[in-house]
């Protein structure tokens, strides 16, 4: 393994600063899909990057995290590299970054996706997938000041297929969580569980009192601000809750900005009485 990597990135005294500054735990997930952005936005030359710059500017306030996720870019091939790569640049530099890409292989391989998205594309953290084990999440965690976010419990139904059964005498994701933990610190591991996951949220709290939480599934997938907040809250917040559709898309038309702004707004105050 080689040793730290120095790079840029948040540490998590900034985070945890910004977060109470704002008394947030907003994370918004630019999760650009062409078809879905106002009309008026496509006859621009970077439809994705005019989108996310309304959205930016209309939430930075409340926002502690942008989660960009890397498959509605990389689907639109060289053109949404670019659009990714100017929405990178375009979030104030106070602001947590995530390239939600879930990646992991083998050693050499995870190293190269670690340079992608800690080097060449300058993201705070990035999403990893851990079913390939210690060898191929280790690598994302050589660069000083840059996060792994790995899946622990994820939101989605397809989740008790494996991440709930019977590992031994605990469940699977429970191994996976204080297995992944020992790889690393708080300081540079974040686990993803899903909002939806109600009755699980205390549990994994207590086993990982000190761990920043990613928790996806707010909104559109029916998991809520307040069961997230009253369960998982850590000294330190130790949660950022993600949601996309629900910010992104609740504007239409040419003030499509005000709308996203009011419903950012709404979020941030539902978390504000947490703090
Ligand atoms: O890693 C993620 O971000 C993630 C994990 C998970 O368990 N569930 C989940 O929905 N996500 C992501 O979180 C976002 C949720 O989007 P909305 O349901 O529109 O708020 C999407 O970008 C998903 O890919």
């Amino acid at each position: 393994m080689p040793g730290l990597i120095y790079l840029y990135g948040m540490d998590r005294a900034a985070l945890v600063k910004n977060i109470f500054a704002k008394r947030s735990v907003l994370c918004v997930g630019l999760d650009t899909d062409l078809a879905k952005i106002p009309r008026h936005l496509l006859q621009e030359e970077d439809p994705a990057f005019a989108f996310n710059k309304g959205i930016i500017d209309a939430t930075k306030e409340f926002a502690v995290a942008y989660k960009i996720n890397t498959a509605f870019y990389e689907a639109q091939g060289v053109k949404g590299w670019q659009s990714m790569e100017r929405t990178l640049n375009y979030i104030p530099k106070d602001i947590f970054t995530i390239a939600d890409a879930k990646r992991g292989d083998i050693g050499n391989t995870s190293e190269q996706y670690a340079r992608t998205f800690f080097h060449t594309y300058p993201y705070d953290s990035v999403t990893v997938a851990p079913y390939m084990g210690s060898d191929s999440v280790k690598p994302f965690l050589q660069f000083d000041g840059k996060w792994a976010i790995v899946l622990g419990l994820t939101s989605n139904a397809g989740s008790a297929d494996f991440q709930l059964q019977q590992c031994g005498n605990e469940l699977l994701y429970e191994r996976v969580l204080t297995t992944v933990a020992s790889w690393g610190t708080p300081g540079n591991i974040m686990f993803v569980i899903g909002a939806t996951r109600k009755e699980q949220l205390q549990e994994v709290r207590a086993l990982l009192p000190d761990h920043f939480f990613l928790v996806p599934g707010v909104g559109a997938q029916g998991g809520d601000v307040d069961t997230v907040c009253r369960n998982a809250f850590n000294k330190d917040a130790g949660v950022l809750i993600n949601v996309s559709r629900g910010v992104i898309y609740a504007g239409s038309g040419e003030g499509f900005a005000a709308q996203v702004h009011e419903a950012a707004r709404k979020y941030q105050q539902e978390m504000a009485v947490y703090f």
